[in-house]
């Protein structure tokens, strides 16, 4: 088989040069995608502050802080952790082709000493061993995984979910049933998405009597990505599931509404333009970012020799400078149904500051914005009216 090297961060491994020529490496014997160089670049600034600013941690040497990576295929993730942190790493694949890489491919970056090949089913591994940190990365969902990682994972949870089609509500009912949530499929479905995710993440870790803080989350391209905190306890569950709720939306005018809580009641009919709102829900209504872990985040990605370092420090930026609720508002929809020409992204921010409303850009969309003016104050600026 033919074999190429590959060099991220500044790790190297080796791959079928199928993988790297197919469009989708679908053909390869093992998985190397290299649009995901920029969430494996996160992933290494990520992990490593935490490791440092972790309580926990203080005193241990990075080697003695495990790391799972359950769905390695070719390593690179667990790989660049044990390469540029130093944790002990588990490199886990159920494909015995993909564990002859990961060997040859430990002995390539001389990592024998922290870092070990399981050929393993990822749930069985799961529940039978603890790690402090869990990496999830599987193909399409990551749904069927949670409730192994969740009772895995003392310290931290990292979930990568490429099934965007069923946490955005593009195929309700597989989201009803890998979820356990009605995903509303609008303008702001990739934030749906996430929230989804979070909130089945968060009743996962319940179970667990483990509760969590996002200290960063993000959708970017075909993916939405999940840094998660854990809290061991029952009382920090109980405080976590608080966090979770439903929101209505109206498709005719873009009102919305959400609410913390289990047996919420929340108004059907739309109070802008009479339309019947549609519910989604249970999902998670907390913060998507921990401000201070961003920060450092970003000093981390500055520091760092990462491939795709200008692209990282553009996401955590935009998430660090993002006003943190619930739910962005599409600019070109609202002005569509105003029937006005869209203003600068930038003018419609600074024009709700003016105004008093606090108002950012987000992440998960270039012409989009975040603020707590209600609808009609929005629409009226968007209208030059107010
Ligand atoms: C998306 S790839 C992982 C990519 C890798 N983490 C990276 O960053 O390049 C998913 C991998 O999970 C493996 N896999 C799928 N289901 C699994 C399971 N139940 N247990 C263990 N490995 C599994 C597949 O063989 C495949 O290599």
């Amino acid at each position: 088989m033919e074999t190429r090297k590959i060099t991220e961060g500044t790790t190297e491994v080796e791959v079928p040069s199928a993988a790297i020529e197919d469009k989708l490496p679908v053909n390869s014997p093992v998985f190397y995608n290299s649009h995901m160089e920029l969430n494996r670049d996160i992933t290494v600034a990520a992990t490593s502050v935490f490791v440092k600013e972790n309580f926990d941690f203080e005193e241990r040497p990075p080697s003695e802080i495990d790391y799972v990576d359950a769905m390695a295929a070719s390593g690179i993730r667990g790989l660049r952790i044990a390469n540029e942190i130093g944790l002990r790493t588990t490199l886990n694949d159920w494909d015995a082709g993909a564990c002859d890489f990961i060997k040859q491919n430990i002995k390539l970056n001389d990592l024998s000493d922290i870092a070990e090949t399981s050929c393993r089913n990822a749930n069985t591994l799961l529940h039978e061993k603890r790690f402090n940190i869990v990496d999830l990365d599987p193909f399409g969902s990551p749904a069927p995984y949670l409730d192994a990682a969740s009772r895995s994972a003392v310290n931290l949870l990292e979930v990568t979910a490429t099934d965007t089609a069923p946490l955005c509500g593009a195929h309700l009912n597989s989201g009803i049933r890998k979820y356990a949530a009605v995903a509303l499929n609008n303008e702001y479905h990739s934030e749906m998405g996430l929230r989804i995710l979070l909130g089945s993440i968060a009743r996962h870790l319940a179970r667990h009597e483990k509760g969590m803080e996002v200290l960063l989350s993000h959708a970017t391209r075909h993916y939405v990505r999940a840094y998660v905190g854990i809290k061991s306890g029952a009382k920090n569950a109980d405080r976590t599931l608080k966090e979770l709720g439903y929101v209505t939306h109206c498709d005719n005018c873009s009102y919305r509404e959400w609410k913390k809580g289990y047996s919420v009641f929340m108004e059907q009919t739309c109070p802008e333009c009479g339309t019947e709102m549609k519910s989604g829900g249970l999902l998670w209504l907390g913060k998507l970012h921990d401000s201070i872990f961003c920060s450092k985040v970003m000093e981390e990605i500055e520091k760092r020799p990462l491939g795709k370092k200008k692209k990282a420090c553009k996401i955590i930026q935009t998430c660090l400078d993002e006003l943190d609720i619930p739910f962005f508002y599409d600019q070109h929809r609202l002005c569509k149904q105003l029937s006005v020409a869209a203003p600068r992204i930038e003018k419609t921010i600074q024009d709700l500051r003016d105004k008093g409303y606090a108002a950012s850009r987000t992440h998960f969309s270039g012409m989009s914005f975040k603020t707590d003016a209600p609808l009609n104050v929005i629409k009226s600026i968007l209208s030059n009216m107010y």
